[in-house]
C-alpha cells in the first residue's frame, strides 16, 4: 500500500475523532508538522486548513506563533481550545487521549498575549489522565507494564494465566512503545523553564515516582513467582501512590490509606529513607527469580513450569531449547520469543483487521469481525491482534472458526497454532470458539501474536467487553458485579446463586440477557465509556 493511501486512512473510532484541528505551522519543522497531521487523520480528526467555524482545536508551539498568525480579538471569539503540541507528542506517545487541561494556551481578554497553560490545581473528577512532564509518562509506563501482568479473570482463567496472552507480556520498554517524534528543534520553552515549575500542575514528585517504580517491579516478580495476591497488592498500592497530590516525605503522611497496610508503609519509609528498598534488591540479585520471571515470558510457560523448569536446572533460554518436555505451543513461545515482544503499529493492526473482515465476509456474509484490545482502544500500538466475532443471525457463527482459520492459512496470514478450540456440534457451555496463534503482516516473516474468539450473538456483547478492556476496567466490572450479587466473564453475567467456586455455565445459574456493551455498563450501573475512554 503506497503511503499516500495510508495517509487517507481514517478511523472513525480513533482517539482523535470528533476533534476539527488546525495546526499553527510556525516553529514546527514540516516534517514534523506532516507526521503529526498524518497521526490525528488516522485516529479519527480532520485538519482544517483553514481557522474556519468548525475548529475545534488549534495547535501551536507557543503564544507568540499564534498572534504572528491570528490577530488576538480573533482568537478571543474562538469558542474551541488552544493546546500546545506537547499534548498531542505526549498523547501519542502514550497511546491515550490525555486530559487537555494541561496543556491549554490561554486567551488573554487584552489581547496581550497567551501566555501560560491553565494552572491544573483542581482536576474534575471526570480527569481520569492526570499528566505532566516528565514523570506522568514514567509512571504511567509503571502503571501499564504491572497492568500487562495483573491476573486476568475472562472466565478461562487459569488458561489465560498459564497460556494466554498475558504471559506474552508486553513490556513497557519494548521498542515500538514509544514512537519518538525526535521533538527537539522547538520545545515550548515554559516546559522547559526552571522558574516555571511552580506554575506547573501537579506532577508526581521524584520520591512518590522512585515508590511506584519499586512496587512496579515487585509485581512483576511477585506475578512471575505465581504469588498473585501479593502482586496485586502491590499494584493497589501503586495506584493509590500515583493520585497522591502531594509529595511523600514521611509515612506518617500516608495514614489511613487505602490499600496501604503496614509492610507497605514500612516498605515506603526505608524508600524515604535510603532511596532504595532491600527486598528488591535482594530479588534482583536472586538468581531463581530472575530466571523464573524469564521463562514466565515464554509464551504457555506460567510460574508453575517456570519453577519446574529452573529445578531441573535450566538456567537461560537456550537451555530451554533443549528441553523436550516443552508443549509444542510453549516450543513456538519460545522460538518466537523476540517477535512477539515486539508492538504492533496501529496502522498495520488496522490493515490486518480489514483483511480479517473481508475474508470472513467471503467465508460468512453479514460476519462481525472487529479488533478489540488495545487496537479498539485506540492505542497508537498494540502487544497483539485480539479479535471478537459473531453473527448478527444468532446460528450461523457455528462452524465458522475451523473455515475461518483454514482460509487464513492458506493465506499464509496464520503461521503456527497455539490453541485451537472450537465448540462442538451440540455446542460446549457457551459455545464460544476460541483460536490462539501466531499471524504474519503480508509479506513479512515476523509473528505477532493473534487471538479469534467467536461468540454467539447472545453472549456477543460480554465478550466484545471483556476483550477490550483494559484489564482495570474489567477488574472493576467484575467487583461492580459481584457487589450485586452477579459474576460476570467474558461469557456472560450470572446470578451468583450456588456462591463461589460455581462453575460457569451450570445449569440453575441463567445467564443476563444484554445484547450490547451498553446494556452491560447499564445493567451494572457503570457510567459509560467509549473504547477510547477505557485506558484506565
Ligand atoms: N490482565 C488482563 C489482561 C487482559 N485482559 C483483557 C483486557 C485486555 O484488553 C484484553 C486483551 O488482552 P491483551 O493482553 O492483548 O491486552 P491489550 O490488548 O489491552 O494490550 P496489548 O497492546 O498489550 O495487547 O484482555 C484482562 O482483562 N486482564
Ligand atoms: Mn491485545
Amino acid at each position: 500500500m503506497s503511503p499516500k493511501t495510508k495517509k487517507e486512512q481514517s478511523d472513525p473510532h480513533g482517539m482523535f475523532s470528533g476533534m476539527f484541528v488546525f495546526f499553527v505551522a510556525k516553529g514546527v519543522q514540516a516534517r514534523r508538522l506532516q507526521i503529526w497531521k498524518q497521526r490525528m487523520v488516522q485516529m479519527g480528526a480532520v485538519i482544517e486548513e483553514r481557522f474556519s467555524k468548525r475548529v475545534t482545536h488549534v495547535l501551536a508551539v507557543d503564544s507568540h506563533t499564534i498572534l504572528q498568525e491570528f490577530d488576538s480579538h480573533r482568537l478571543s471569539r474562538f469558542k474551541g481550545r488552544v493546546l500546545l503540541y506537547q499534548w498531542l507528542e505526549d498523547s501519542l506517545k502514550s497511546g491515550e487521549k490525555l486530559s487537555e487541561d494541561l496543556y491549554v494556551l490561554k486567551l488573554d481578554s487584552q489581547g496581550e498575549g497567551i501566555n501560560e497553560p491553565e494552572k491544573f490545581l483542581d482536576p474534575k473528577p471526570t480527569d481520569r489522565s492526570i499528566s505532566c512532564e516528565p514523570h506522568q509518562l514514567q509512571n504511567k509506563k509503571i502503571k501499564s507494564s504491572s497492568e500487562d501482568t495483573e491476573i486476568v479473570n475472562l472466565g478461562s482463567n487459569e488458561d489465560r494465566r498459564e497460556n494466554g496472552p498475558l504471559s506474552s507480556t508486553s513490556t513497557a520498554s519494548s521498542p515500538g512503545e514509544v514512537e519518538s517524534l525526535n521533538y527537539a528543534d522547538k520545545r515550548p520553552q515554559h516546559l522547559d523553564a526552571e522558574n516555571e515549575a511552580s506554575s506547573l500542575p501537579y506532577c508526581p514528585p521524584d520520591q512518590n515516582k522512585k515508590i511506584t517504580e519499586i512496587f512496579g517491579k515487585l509485581v512483576n516478580i511477585y506475578r512471575a513467582m505465581g504469588e498473585d495476591r501479593r502482586s496485586f497488592s502491590y499494584h493497589k498500592a501503586i495506584s493509590v501512590i500515583e493520585k497522591l497530590p502531594f509529595k511523600i516525605e514521611s509515612a506518617d503522611q500516608i495514614e489511613n490509606l487505602p490499600s496501604i497496610g503496614k509492610s507497605m508503609k514500612d516498605h515506603i519509609q526505608e524508600i524515604i529513607t535510603i532511596g532504595k528498598l532491600s527486598k528488591l534488591e535482594h530479588f534482583e540479585t536472586d538468581e531463581k527469580v530472575q530466571t523464573i520471571s524469564l521463562f514466565g515470558e515464554v509464551w504457555g510457560i506460567g510460574p508453575a513450569t517456570a519453577l519446574k523448569l529452573y529445578d531441573k536446572g535450566h538456567r537461560t533460554l537456550d537451555d530451554l531449547r533443549n528441553d523436550d518436555s516443552l508443549t509444542n505451543a510453549q516450543k513456538l513461545g519460545l522460538k518466537y520469543f523476540d517477535d512477539i515482544r515486539q508492538r504492533i503499529p496501529r496502522h498495520e493492526v488496522q490493515e490486518m483487521e480489514q483483511i480479517l473482515q473481508k475474508v470472513g465476509e467471503d467465508l460468512l456474509p453479514g460476519v462481525t469481525i472487529i479488533c478489540g484490545g488495545s487496537y479498539r482502544r485506540g492505542k497508537a500500538t498494540c502487544g497483539d491482534i485480539d479479535i471478537i466475532i459473531t453473527h448478527p443471525d444468532g446460528t450461523s457463527h457455528k462452524g465458522f472458526l475451523p473455515r475461518f482459520v483454514n482460509r487464513l492459512k492458506d493465506m499464509n496470514f496464520l503461521r503456527e497454532d497455539l490453541i485451537f478450540s472450537s465448540h462442538s456440534e451440540e455446542g460446549t457451555d457457551s459455545g464460544v470458539g476460541t483460536y490462539f496463534g501466531f499471524c504474519t503482516y503480508p509479506g513479512r516473516e515476523l509473528r505477532h501474536r493473534i487471538d479469534l474468539k467467536v461468540y454467539p450473538r447472545d453472549i456477543y456483547a460480554f465478550g466484545l467487553v471483556a476483550w477490550t478492556g483494559n484489564d482495570v476496567l474489567n477488574r472493576r466490572l467484575r467487583q461492580q458485579a459481584e457487589s450485586k450479587g452477579f459474576r460476570l466473564d467474558d461469557t456472560g453475567l450470572f446470578p451468583s446463586t450456588q456462591g463461589s467456586g460455581g462453575k460457569r455455565g451450570t445449569k440453575g445459574s441463567a445467564n443476563m440477557k444484554l445484547y450490547t456493551e451498553r446494556e452491560v455498563f447499564d445493567f451494572l450501573g457503570v457510567p459509560w465509556l467509549e473504547p477510547h475512554e477505557r485506558n484506565l
